[in-house]
């Protein structure tokens, strides 16, 4: 089978055909570094994260860039707000991002470009777009001249006309900037410096440059100027990606990317969650609860992603048992291959995947499914096939001492298993396994000492915390703290 992706640019489904072949390169529009991230953002860089696992696993090479906006109002306004720098803000935020994304087994991305990196190419691109008649300097701003491009609205499929219709004098009375513009879509590439506000100097004067400026050079200089997959939140199609549409397409006359990819939102209550309207749950506020990692990265895989995700805690604790199913599943190797008679290297699968062949069944049935529009929800369903399989073998062999299907098929079945979780990123927490073999502390009693241990840590009490973390190293428990609170442990083998 062939992957087919649905291009919303043409409101369809398309065979995926990268331009070079057997080579995927891949842009998402990242995140303003203002705040911590929450499960709306967790959303759209798992989804992305989870596209370009499922690429390398289907044999492509993929070069996956996304950038950090660390230019912004908001991130300013913040930064004011404390009384330190733009780029003291930005850093902390960038950071955080990390320590969240890690803690949600997000890969990182082959790049991250900054705008702040990124201002020679910016101008480049803004004085390529004067020289072409798209843009104008005007009052120490330039503008993009929208009416110059023919095809703007093309991704959105909004027409100028239909926008000014709708907007019918509102832009004029709230742009402070519409006194400026030749039109009133027109929007800022450059932005002329205001006092106390960080610049850089360029041929329009000290300035900083507009944020949809910022994508279109990035691509352009690190990807080249047609990519193959762009991605992104759906709230960004319209007006971003359409203004990197705009801007990218002025100038090379070439189509900025072949695919165009837009998931969908996290909403609360039917609303979109953001922080402007408050509605938000951090990740770290999320695992902190705690739920678990993984069962987050099941609520979002397990819903399509081009539509809305609405966020429950009813829907939390379905993914949450979801979760402990796979996870028995994921696990069953681990505990019973030795007394199934298998020979095999379970250190080795755990970090190099089942290595199983790829003319199984199973295999075939799930890149059958995923193909198509990568259908992870579909995907999932077989992994609960083969988990439910195992948990039923499971039960079989703890209360009867035998299983149904033969250990060597059983074997395979795990490997499969333990492959395609890994492909969608799952991992389980095989430290957390109970094993009577080393004796000592039963699971429970680990647990209640972390809950123990973190009870007194939240009360500053870090004396009583390390003596914790001592008595449980002394029955070969080992914690580790990972970001947002959240302790996992293992026991030395
Ligand atoms: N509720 C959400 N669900 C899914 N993706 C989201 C959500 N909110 C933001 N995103 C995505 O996260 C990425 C980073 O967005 P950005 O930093 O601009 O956040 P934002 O939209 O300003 O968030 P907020 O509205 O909370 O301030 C974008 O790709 C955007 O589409
Ligand atoms: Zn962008």
């Amino acid at each position: 089978m062939t992957i087919r992706v649905y291009n919303s640019l043409t409101r369809q489904m398309e065979v995926f055909e990268p331009i070079e072949r057997g080579m995927v390169r891949m842009y998402c529009c990242g995140i303003t570094v203002y705040d911590y991230c929450h499960l709306g953002h967790a959303r759209t860089c798992l989804i992305w994260d989870v596209v370009r696992r499922y690429l390398l696993w289907r044999g492509y090479r993929v070069q996956y860039v996304q950038n950090f906006t660390d230019i912004d109002d908001k991130i300013l306004n913040r930064a004011k707000n404390e009384g330190v720098s733009m780029e003291e803000i930005s850093e902390r935020f960038i950071e955080a991002y990390f320590e969240d994304m890690e803690a949600l087994q997000v890969g990182r991305a082959d790049s991250y470009p900054r705008a702040t990196h990124t201002l020679n190419g910016i101008q480049r691109l803004i004085t390529e777009l004067e020289q072409k008649g798209f843009a104008y300097a005007s009052q120490g701003d330039v503008y993009y001249a929208v009416r110059q491009f023919e095809d703007y609205g093309k991704l959105s499929g909004r027409k100028l006309e239909d926008l000014q219709a709708g907007a019918s004098g509102r832009v004029e009375t709230e742009d402070p900037d519409a006194p400026k513009k030749r039109d009133p879509f027109d929007f800022a590439l450059w932005k002329g410096v205001k006092p106390s506000e960080p610049s850089w100097e360029s041929p329009w004067g000290a300035g900083r440059p507009g944020w949809h400026i910022e994508c279109s050079a990035m691509v352009r200089e690190g990807m080249g100027e047609t990519i193959d997959l762009h991605v992104g939140g759906e709230d960004l199609k319209f007006p971003h990606h359409e203004n990197e549409i705009a801007q990218s397409e002025a100038v090379t006359g070439k189509p900025l990317a072949r695919y165009w990819l837009h998931n969908g939102m996290v909403k609360v209550g039917g609303e979109k969650m953001s922080k402007s309207l408050g509605n938000f749950t951090t990740i770290r506020d999320l695992l902190a609860r705690p739920v678990h990692p993984m069962a987050v990265r099941l609520f979002v895989l397990q819903a399509d992603y081009r539509k809305p995700l609405d966020f429950t805690d009813e829907a939390l604790q379905a993914a949450t048992n979801g979760w402990q199913t796979l996870q028995d599943g994921l696990l069953f190797g681990y505990q019973y291959g030795e007394q199934l008679g298998w020979r095999v290297n379970l250190e080795d699968i755990a970090y190099r995947g089942g290595n199983v062949p790829v003319a199984e069944a199973w295999i075939e049935r799930f890149s059958d499914v995923v193909d198509e529009d990568f259908n992870f929800a579909g995907g999932l369903a077989i992994l609960f096939e083969l988990a439910k399989e195992l948990r039923k073998e499971r039960n079989l062999l703890t209360h009867e001492g035998k299983t149904e299907v033969s250990p060597e098929r059983l074997e395979v079945q795990w490997r499969i298993l333990v492959t395609l979780a890994g492909v969608l990123g799952f991992k389980a927490d095989w430290g957390g396994l109970e094993t009577p073999a080393t004796g000592g502390l039963s699971e429970a009693e680990v647990e209640g000492l972390i809950a123990q241990r973190q009870e007194a840590r939240r009360a500053k009490n870090y004396g009583e915390g390390d003596r914790i973390r001592d008595e449980l190293k002394a029955q070969g428990v080992i914690l580790v703290d990972k970001p947002g609170g959240v302790t996992t442990w293992y026991r030395e083998s």
